[in-house]
C-alpha cells in the first residue's frame, strides 16, 4: 500500500550553483509512504504526515542557503555559531557569505537540483513519520509557468522570522498590465533582467570592493538571528531604496515602468500562489 500527499508545503530557498551562481528556487513538495495498515486501517493519519513533515521542511530547509558540499572550489568556516562560505562566482568573481548557521543546509552533494535535493530528504525525513513505513519519498516540483518567471534571492532584516536570512529566495511569476492590456514582453524583459538576480537593500550596502579586477557589493546587516554579510558581483545585483518585500518590488516595477497617461499595475509574485499588485497612474 501506498499513501501520498501532494502539494503538502512549498519549500523557498536560494542555492549555489557553479554555471548560475546564487539561484532564487521554489519548490512545490510531495510525500509518498510505503507501508503496512495500522488498527485504523491507515498507513499514517494525514494529519500526523502534513504536520510532522512540514514542521522538519520549515525548520531545516526552508528560507536557507542551500550549499551542495562537494561543489569545486567552495571554502566552509566555521567560527563560534557564524559560518563562512565561500566560492568562485559564474563571472570570474567571488561569492561570499557569512551568517549564523541556521541561515545554510549542507547537502553532500556536487549540484544542486531537484532530484539530489529530494533524494536527501527522503532520507532526512524517513524517522519523521510513526508507523510501519518501509519506504518514505519527497518529490520536489516546479510550479508550471506559462509566460514570464524570474529566480531572486533576497534578505529583509526586518522580518522576525526567517525572511531575515541575507540569501533565501523565489521563483515567481510576473504579471504587467499599461492600460488593462498584459505587456508579455515588459514580463520578459524583467525575467531576464532578474534572472539569477539578488535583489538588495541600499541602505544594507556596506561597501564596494574589487576582486579578481571585478566590481563586487559588499551587503550587511544584523537581524534578530544575528549578523549576516553577503559579498557578489554587481552584475548579478539589483538594488531599490527601500526593503525587498514582494509589496515594495511590485511598487517598484510599476513605478520604473510609469509613463505618462498611462495606468502600469505589477502583479508581482513571491513564489508560488502569493504576492502583491501595486497600481500607479501618472
Ligand atoms: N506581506 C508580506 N509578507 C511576507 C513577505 C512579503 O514580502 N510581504 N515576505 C516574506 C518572506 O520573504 C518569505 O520568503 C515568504 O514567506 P512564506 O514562504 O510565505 O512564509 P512561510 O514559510 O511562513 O509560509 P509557509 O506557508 O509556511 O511556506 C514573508 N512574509
Amino acid at each position: 500500500m501506498k499513501l501520498f500527499v501532494d502539494n503538502l508545503t512549498n519549500v523557498d530557498v536560494s542555492y549555489l550553483d557553479a554555471n548560475r551562481g546564487l539561484v532564487g528556487e521554489s519548490w512545490l513538495t510531495g510525500i509518498m509512504l510505503d507501508g503496512k495498515l495500522d488498527q485504523q486501517s491507515m498507513i499514517c493519519d494525514f494529519g500526523i504526515v502534513k504536520r510532522n513533515a512540514k514542521q522538519w521542511l520549515d525548520e531545516n530547509i526552508d528560507h536557507r542557503l542551500v550549499i551542495p558540499s562537494q561543489m569545486p572550489g567552495l571554502h566552509i568556516e566555521e567560527h563560534d555559531t557564524q559560518i563562512t562560505v565561500r566560492c568562485p562566482h559564474p563571472t570570474g568573481g567571488e561569492f561570499v557569505c557569512t551568517a549564523p548557521q541556521q541561515a545554510f543546509c549542507f547537502i553532500d552533494c556536487d549540484e544542486i537540483n531537484n532530484q539530489n535535493v529530494a533524494e536527501w530528504l527522503s532520507k532526512e525525513l524517513s524517522s519523521t513519520i510513526p508507523g510501519d513505513i518501509a519506504n518514505l519519498t519527497i518529490s520536489l516540483q516546479n510550479e508550471m509557468i506559462g509566460g514570464a518567471y524570474y529566480h531572486y534571492s533576497h534578505g529583509l532584516k526586518k522580518h522576525d522570522g526567517n525572511c531575515q536570512r541575507i540569501a533565501h529566495g523565489h521563483r515567481s511569476k510576473i504579471e504587467i498590465f499599461v492600460d488593462g492590456a498584459r505587456q508579455p514582453e515588459l514580463e520578459k524583459e524583467w525575467a531576464q533582467k532578474w534572472q539569477d538576480i539578488y535583489v538588495g537593500t541600499l541602505e544594507d550596502l556596506h561597501n564596494t570592493t574589487s576582486i579578481h579586477d571585478i566590481e563586487h557589493y559588499h551587503y550587511r546587516y544584523e537581524a534578530p538571528q544575528g549578523k549576516f554579510d553577503l559579498t557578489l558581483p554587481t552584475s548579478v545585483c539589483y538594488n531599490m531604496d527601500s526593503d525587498t518585500t514582494v509589496e515594495q518590488i511590485a511598487r517598484h516595477i510599476a513605478k520604473t515602468l510609469l509613463e505618462s497617461g498611462h495606468t502600469v499595475t505589477v502583479k508581482a509574485f513571491e513564489g508560488v500562489g502569493k504576492g502583491a499588485i501595486a497600481a500607479y497612474e501618472q
